[in-house]
């Protein structure tokens, strides 16, 4: 079954995000402009944590045929309604569209397979631009579904991110971390213009690093989990998308903690690349606010 069936590619819609400083009169703006242009709403969130000026959050999803020849219009007049009398970023999104992904792994194959398994199935609006790697574990059950694989050595650092940056701008909307072990510098980051989500095996900020289900055992946790979150400079600080728990007792190894843990960053990391493919998620203040 193809996004598409699974209602995830929705033609001729669109989702229109909004976020600011709070102040009366936004929704009426933002719903008159769409109105004009014969865009019907057919689904509406909104948050503010301070309506007396606090910040304010919202999603729209509209259907207006024909929306990709519209949208240059739509967006000069939303620009006009808005940019004079309130503070406010906003964006649209073609929800007809999939977003190109980029896959990066290490050794680690449960959330790598599981991303390209749920894309396979229509589960996540996007394709599967290339899988990276700098291990060529992966490298034949990748190609064997018919995905680019580059296997991009890291001992030079440097040089491998320079290879990324070649494989990567203009070909990808996302990046992905699928249990990649290396970390990514700050110039690479900001060269690469497009979100990165990583999938950490802890429940952040639990075990922050390398091993966190060793660290989990010599804790004595009774809880594992598992945390998606965008990439930033600070290692896994960077604002939180999605995140899950399952219970782990004295019983478990480290090896037991990994193995139930998997099942968990699986689940994590889909839910999380579904609401980014979805743009529902708004980034504010090292934080997330997810629709
Ligand atoms: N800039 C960022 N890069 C990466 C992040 C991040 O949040 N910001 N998350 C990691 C993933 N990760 C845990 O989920 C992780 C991976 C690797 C290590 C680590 O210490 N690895 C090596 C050092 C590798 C290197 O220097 O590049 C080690 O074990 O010594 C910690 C956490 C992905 N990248």
């Amino acid at each position: 079954m193809s996004p598409r069936d699974q209602g995830l590619l929705l033609p001729d819609h669109a989702s229109l995000v909004v976020h600011g400083r709070d102040q009366p009169g936004i929704v009426a703006v933002v719903a008159s402009v769409l109105a004009r242009h014969g865009a019907n709403i057919v689904a509406l969130d909104q948050h503010s944590d301070d309506p007396a000026g606090g910040a304010f959050f919202q999603r729209t999803v509209f259907h207006l045929a024909n929306y990709a020849a519209c949208h240059p219009l739509l967006e000069q007049e939303l620009d006009a309604a808005l940019a004079e009398d309130f503070d406010l970023e906003w964006r649209f999104t073609d929800l007809s569209v999939p977003k190109r992904v980029a896959i990066f792994a290490s050794k680690s194959d449960h959330c790598l397979l599981d991303l390209i398994w749920r894309q396979r199935r229509g589960e996540l609006p996007m394709t599967i631009s290339m899988v990276v790697s700098n291990h060529p574990d992966m490298a034949e059950d990748v190609r064997g579904f018919g995905i680019p694989f580059f296997l991009v050595p890291t001992q030079d650092k440097a040089a491998a991110e320079a290879e990324h940056l070649r494989l990567l701008q203009g070909n990808v909307d996302l990046v992905v971390l699928a249990r990649y072990m290396q970390i990514l510098s700050s110039p690479f980051l900001e060269a690469l213009g497009v979100p990165v989500i990583n999938i950490h095996h802890s429940f952040l900020p639990a075990f922050i690093g390398a091993a966190p289900y060793r660290k989990a055992k010599e804790r004595g946790v009774k809880l594992i989990g598992a945390t998606a979150h965008y990439v930033t400079e600070d290692l896994d600080e960077g604002p939180i998308i999605e995140q899950d728990v399952v219970r782990a007792s004295h019983r478990d190894s480290a090896a037991e903690l990994a193995r139930r843990g998997a099942d968990v960053e699986r689940q994590v990391l889909s839910r999380a690349v579904l609401w980014h493919c979805q743009d529902r998620v708004i980034l504010h203040d090292r934080q997330t606010i997810v629709f």
